[in-house]
């Protein structure tokens, strides 16, 4: 039985591309849907190269944000989703779209949570002079970029580094982190409850998953 999977995008899609590289038709993974809020954005280019069905729901002018998370639901439900993972997905989504979709809602995010939540993540760790700096795979939660990290990427910030460079870096770690956690969850072997995520019913810890 596969992993129903829906990606949320908003733009380029070369995360959608690495899952779609690493993960579409193998370890249970079966990318159903992939879904804009952005006519324009590449990633929908790239899902049709894949042959996945694609759906853009985009914002009316002036519209609730709950308003649009409720046609964005009813977009989501049409595939029947077992996970939704937000793939550059640059919208703040309603506490009761995220309610509904909780344990089962990734998003992957270019700092090393709890560091930079939210925008311009790159050029606040560059103007803080961060030797350091990442992407965290969570899970979804009301609270924008505060759910459980499962797992953490580290790049390094170098002299003179401006932040497209810093994100191309941040990105080559992205498309390793991302499918890897979409292969545990289609698995079966990662979870969350109120105390966080877990790994095989291990506790993940705050810095994300560490092997021994
Ligand atoms: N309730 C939640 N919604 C979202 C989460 C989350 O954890 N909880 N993760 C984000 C992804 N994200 C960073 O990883 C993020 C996306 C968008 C924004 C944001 O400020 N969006 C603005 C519009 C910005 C724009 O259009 O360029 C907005 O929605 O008003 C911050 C962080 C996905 N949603
Ligand atoms: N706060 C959300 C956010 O900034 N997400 C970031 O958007 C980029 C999307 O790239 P992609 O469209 O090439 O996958 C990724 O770097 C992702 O971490």
């Amino acid at each position: 039985m596969s992993c129903r999977v829906v990606v949320l995008i908003s733009g380029s899609g070369s995360n959608l591309q690495a899952i779609i590289d690493q993960c579409q038709g193998r370890s249970g993974v079966e990318l159903v849907g992939v879904i804009s809020n952005k006519p324009d954005a590449y990633g929908l280019v790239r899902a049709h190269h894949a042959e996945i069905n694609t759906s853009c729901v985009i914002a009316k002018k002036g519209e609730k944000r709950a308003d649009y998370d409720a046609r964005l639901t009813a977009a989501i439900e049409a595939y029947q989703p077992d996970l939704i993972v937000l793939a550059g997905f640059m919208r703040i989504l309603s506490e009761g779209f995220v309610s509904r979709y909780l344990g089962k809602m990734l998003n992957i995010h270019p700092s090393l949570l709890p560091k930079y939540t939210g925008l311009d993540t790159h050029q606040r760790a560059i103007d803080a002079g961060d030797t350091e700096h990442g992407a965290s795979v969570h899970f979804v939660t009301p609270e924008l970029d505060a759910g459980p990290v499962i797992l953490q990427a580290k790049v390094p910030i170098y002299e003179g580094d401006d932040a497209q460079a810093l994100a191309e870096r941040v990105h080559e770690q992205e498309h390793a982190i991302y499918p890897l956690v979409v292969k545990w969850y289609a698995a079966g072997r990662l979870k969350m409850d109120a105390n966080g995520a877990y790994l095989d019913g291990s506790l993940i810890g705050p810095g994300g998953y560490a092997p021994d």
